[in-house]
């Protein structure tokens, strides 16, 4: 039977709900989203129904972690459907704040770090992001006190960072990455995707083919900058403008010239006219 999902928009109403679930000892999980919810976020929800008794998923479009030249204004914002599908997998509670719920009037902190957060990739495209995701995430673990909270691998970096910042800050929320989920083209799922043309959604594919082509070579042997080069004019070659395709150590996200240095993350960002997708594979698991 379908769960209720409750919905809140204030702290204080998110405390009591998650002060009523532990009264009962229930453990809670938290789901940090910005909505216009899909596959990947519904599995993010399932996981969380797995490692806890009680899910809260946050919709919030985080101002603080969008460039001005971003798409803050447009990005989608579908409330009903996201509530609709919530629903349907038996997520408790959804926490939708007003921005003054997570910046009120006078905020004045900012959480920043150093490690997987300045690595380059996505901080070189998006220099302020990482610290805007760091603030609102930190925010959400203290305002809903979950014991854990998940996060998709789809944004690995972001996964890194948080995952460091958790550590570093003795938050007391064990912080769990959930594998990318895929269409079946291999293109990874993302709200981002629907701003796509028609001709645009038949190229992207390219970013995870040439993913999975350049961890082939490196596996087979070839040398990871040679298969790279391969793989960056394989996607310009298909209409994208390439921001990056690296190869990484897969936890400090440092650079990488071997598998012997390994795990290692090859990460990709690209651009398709106006829409910037962003995609990762370990070179292990394409072993398998
Ligand atoms: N395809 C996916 N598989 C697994 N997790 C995902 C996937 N897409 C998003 N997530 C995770 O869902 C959480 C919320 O992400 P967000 O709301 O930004 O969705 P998104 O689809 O990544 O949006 P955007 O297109 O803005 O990047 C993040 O932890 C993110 O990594
Ligand atoms: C983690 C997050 C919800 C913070 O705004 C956002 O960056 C996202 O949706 O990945
Ligand atoms: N999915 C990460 C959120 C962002 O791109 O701003």
């Amino acid at each position: 039977m379908a769960r209720q999902t409750l919905v809140v928009r204030t702290v204080a109403e998110l405390r009591q709900a998650v002060k009523r679930f532990r009264e009962v000892q229930e453990t809670v999980a938290l789901v940090p989203t910005m909505g216009a919810l899909h596959d990947g976020h519904i599995t993010l929800v399932r996981q969380a129904r797995q490692r806890a008794s009680r899910v809260v998923t946050t919709i919030f479009v985080n101002p603080t972690q969008f460039a001005p030249t971003e798409d803050l204004a447009k990005y989608p914002r579908t409330e009903a459907a996201d509530l609709a599908r919530l629903r349907d997998v038996g997520c408790d509670l959804l926490y939708a704040p007003d921005v003054s719920q997570i910046y009120p009037q006078g905020f004045a902190t900012t959480v920043s770090l150093a490690g997987p957060a300045q690595a380059g990739l996505e901080d070189r495209f998006r220099p302020s992001h990482f610290a805007g995701v760091a603030t609102v995430v930190t925010k959400l673990f203290c305002q809903s006190g979950a014991d854990i909270a998940l996060f998709g691998e789809k944004d690995y970096q972001q996964l890194c960072v948080v995952t460091q910042m958790a550590r570093d800050l003795d938050l007391p929320i064990t912080v769990v990455g959930v594998p990318t989920v895929r269409e079946a083209d291999g293109l990874a799922m993302s709200s981002r995707n629907r701003y796509l043309t028609p001709q645009q959604r038949a190229q992207a594919p390219l970013l995870h083919r040439t993913l999975r082509q350049v961890a082939d070579d490196v596996i087979k042997g070839a040398d990871i900058e040679t298969a790279l080069a391969s793989g960056r004019g394989a996607i310009a070659a298909g209409g994208f403008e390439l921001d990056y395709l690296e190869a990484r150590q897969a936890v400090s996200l440092a650079p990488v010239t071997s598998l012997a240095e390994g795990p290692v993350r090859l990460l990709v960002a690209a651009r398709l006219g106006a829409t910037r997708l962003i995609d990762n594979i370990g070179v292990e698991a394409a072993r398998r």
